[in-house]
């Protein structure tokens, strides 16, 4: 028999293998607790431990303990804590299994005052279990006309409660006016003023007739967000109307929903947009919870081709690390797909140069007030964000490009100048 308790999950000395998954956590622990302690019991309680110590037959059992293995002790309360998992403590492409260990029950322990997953260092053997993406960038030419510059998109306002009619309008002049992408907003799905079917049949049907005309690729970011069956169905049908794309909002819905229209997405040569709405519920506070860069490494996992990841502060959200989450997007992952950051709320032609500036060209940005705001209108308005993206790349001043034959975009500038919104 052995006994397992709190210590054994701590060993400093401890060096996390190439098969470990190794989650870094900031803690605060309990004000009666050592670093020591507190990060012994996160190590415990998400891999294979408890509060009481056990007794147990050896040959009867597999090792699957957690350790934690470096300790950086802040000037205030708390620090940073490495823990390594063993890959066998976790199924095989399953991210809720993997979410109900490393950020499971430990976020309500009372060892810690609070506690965050800051970051994940994935081993191959667990990121094989998933299928990534299957887009990511690419879908710039694979799936829409934008070349080197950024995908635009727009999502008609208000968010909720147009008509078919009024919302097919809006749309018919944002593509005309230059996006690429119609998007609906997190929270438009089927509701009686605006039915999902219709919505979507007389959507892509106009974005066909605008291909046409305008000679660019233009498509449809349908929310297909609602139970995980007939998220399948909408989908499908999605993909029998001709569409290229479709929207999840990945953290409502749920990973394991994800997963599964991720598999249906491929039968039907579909993108998958991540919408990221109840995110901040997460990520928000920078001493608790999950944070955004990790949701985004679960996301990529789970095979969403674009993923909203902030406006470096340009916007009306919270600042946040989103140069560093789209790195990491980006970066090498045993081969797996790149994804596609999205750049969305809050902005407007002013802010695109600065946009630009901080996150690159590759990237989706969508701006819906910040179109339909426009004093002339959706059109002029998609035309002022398409003229201040040509500046932006071009590295002229926006205002020299509004004065050299470009009134949309003037017309954006004298309303909006460079304000980030509130
Ligand atoms: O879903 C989104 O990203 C938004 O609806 C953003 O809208 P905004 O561009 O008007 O802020
Ligand atoms: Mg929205």
């Amino acid at each position: 028999m052995t006994g397992i308790e709190y210590d054994d999950f701590l060993d400093l000395d401890y060096e996390p293998t190439g098969t470990d998954l190794v989650c870094e956590f900031s803690i605060a622990p309990a004000s009666d607790m050592s670093m020591e302690a507190a990060a012994s019991r996160v190590a415990s309680e998400s891999a294979n431990g408890t509060w009481a110590a056990l007794h147990v037959d050896e040959a009867e059992l597999t090792d699957l303990s957690a350790v934690a293995c470096d300790i950086r002790e802040n000037a205030g309360p708390g620090g940073n804590v490495t823990v390594a998992y063993p890959t066998d403590l976790f199924e095989d492409g399953s991210m809720a299994q993997i979410l109900s260990c490393i950020a499971g029950n430990i976020m309500g322990m009372k060892a810690v005052d609070s506690i965050r997953l800051e970051d994940c260092k994935w081993p191959e053997t667990l990121v094989e279990g998933f299928p990534g993406p299957q887009f990511g960038t690419a879908v710039a030419h694979e799936k829409l006309d934008a070349g080197d510059r950024p995908v635009l998109a727009t999502v008609p306002k208000p968010k909720v409660g147009l008509s078919t009619d009024a919302h097919v309008d809006i749309a018919e002049q944002a593509w005309r006016g230059g996006v690429d992408l119609l998007k609906d907003d997190e929270n438009l799905t089927d509701q009686y003023f605006n039915p999902f079917e219709d919505r979507v049949e007389r959507s892509l049907s106009v974005a066909r007739e605008l291909t046409e005309e305008t000679g660019e690729k233009k498509d449809y970011l349908v929310n297909i967000t609602a139970e995980t069956d007939e998220m399948v169905r909408r989908a499908e049908f999605v993909a029998d109307q001709g569409g290229g794309f479709i929207m999840v909002d990945v953290v409502t819905a749920g990973w394991s929903a994800v997963q599964t229209v991720r598999d249906v997405a491929e039968k039907h040569d579909l993108a998958i947009h991540a919408h990221r709405a109840m995110h901040a519920a997460f990520d928000r506070m920078d001493h608790h919870g999950v944070s955004m860069r990790t949701l985004a490494q679960v996301a990529r996992l789970c095979g969403v081709d674009h993923i909203h990841t902030g406006t470096a502060g340009l916007g009306k959200l919270e600042n946040e690390d989103t140069p560093g989450i789209n790195a990491w997007l980006k970066s090498d992952l045993y081969g797996t797909t790149d994804v596609l950051p999205v750049a969305s709320g809050g902005l407007h032609p002013g802010v695109i140069d600065a946009l630009i500036d901080a996150l690159g060209t590759d990237i989706a940005i969508q701006a819906g007030g910040g179109i339909h705001g426009h004093p002339d209108g959706t059109e002029a308005g998609a035309r002022a964000l398409r003229q201040s993206v040509e500046a932006s790349m071009q590295g002229v001043p926006l205002r020299d490009h509004a004065d050299a034959g470009n009134p949309e975009l003037a017309a954006a500038l004298d309303k909006w100048g460079a304000e980030t919104p509130r």
